[in-house]
């Protein structure tokens, strides 16, 4: 099976209705870095939530917080005001030890380069993740195979990475997140080194994955040709959520591009 045909196939299994609960909640989130005397304002006053099941992707022009939004959302960076919480809880009331805890189990990151270890298989790079968070070793191996399977490699699991394309490299570092169960994935332009035909081929699989496994998935991009591919767009400026649009909304706008309704639905 090829990987597009994977992809199809895993569309195909999704039937489940994403559940609505949401995983990821940024409630009025403020981050600010040092600038010399003052401090830089990173994201202002941002109020974001994602439910099980959706593919959201992050839009906006350079500096305007991208990275520091998955930064709050991922735990890496604590916000000066404001409220994260996973699967409803506050990760800030939950010290380092915590926070660790909540990054290792229950968020998954996938990276614009696949940051795959050269020595390692494919099948090695998912069963490591397993090991050092300390799931069985007889069930993992199985759930590596079949994770590769939904990613399209079932064939190359033997591989190390430079006998594996720059698609395929992403593909394993996808399979590599969802093999802890997470329930928010966060990706960092995980298409900025693929062509536009592999590009679309890994959103369209990331959108089929977040279906299958239920994970709130948020995606920074800068490509608008994936946009029709996800569930909701959010767009930073200044650090401020600036609008959201969905592909039903982009389908509905008119010739000049307005949408015929008001487009809400950014928290
Ligand atoms: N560690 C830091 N220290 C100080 N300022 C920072 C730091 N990281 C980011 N910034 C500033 O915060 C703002 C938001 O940066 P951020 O990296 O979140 O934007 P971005 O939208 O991800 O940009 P890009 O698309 O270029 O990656 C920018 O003005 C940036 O210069």
């Amino acid at each position: 099976m090829n990987a597009s045909n994977a992809s199809n196939a895993v569309s195909a299994a999704n039937t489940a209705i994403p559940a609505s609960a949401p995983v990821l909640e940024l409630a009025d989130v403020t981050l600010t870095y040092p600038d010399g005397d003052r401090r830089l304002t990173a994201l202002d006053a941002v109020s974001l939530s994602v439910p099980a099941g959706e593919l959201l992707a992050l839009t906006g022009p350079s500096g305007s917080g991208k990275s520091s939004l998955l930064a709050v959302a991922g735990t890496l960076a604590a916000p000066d005001r404001g409220r994260v919480a996973v699967e409803g809880v506050d990760v800030a009331a939950l010290g380092d030890a915590g926070r660790s805890r909540v990054r290792r189990e229950r968020i998954g990151f996938v990276f614009q380069q696949a940051n795959l270890l050269e020595s390692l298989t494919a099948l090695d790079q998912l069963l490591l993740v397993a090991h050092l968070s300390g799931q069985r070793p007889r069930a993992v191996r199985a759930r590596a195979l079949d994770l590769l399977d939904q990613v399209g490699l079932a064939g190359k699991a033997g591989r190390r990475p430079h006998k594996l394309s720059g698609g395929e490299r992403q593909r394993v570092g996808i399979a590599r997140a969802l093999m802890g169960r997470p329930a928010v994935l966060l990706v960092d332009e995980p298409t900025s080194a693929l062509d536009h035909e592999r590009g679309r081929s890994v959103v369209a699989l990331l959108r089929a994955l977040t279906h299958e496994h239920g994970v709130a998935t948020v995606m920074v991009t800068h490509d608008r040709d994936q946009l029709d591919l996800v569930d909701r767009e959010v767009a930073l400026q200044d650090g401020r959520l600036a609008a959201a649009r969905t592909a039903a909304v982009e389908a509905a706008a008119g010739p000049d591009g307005r949408a015929a309704a008001p487009v809400g639905g950014i928290g």
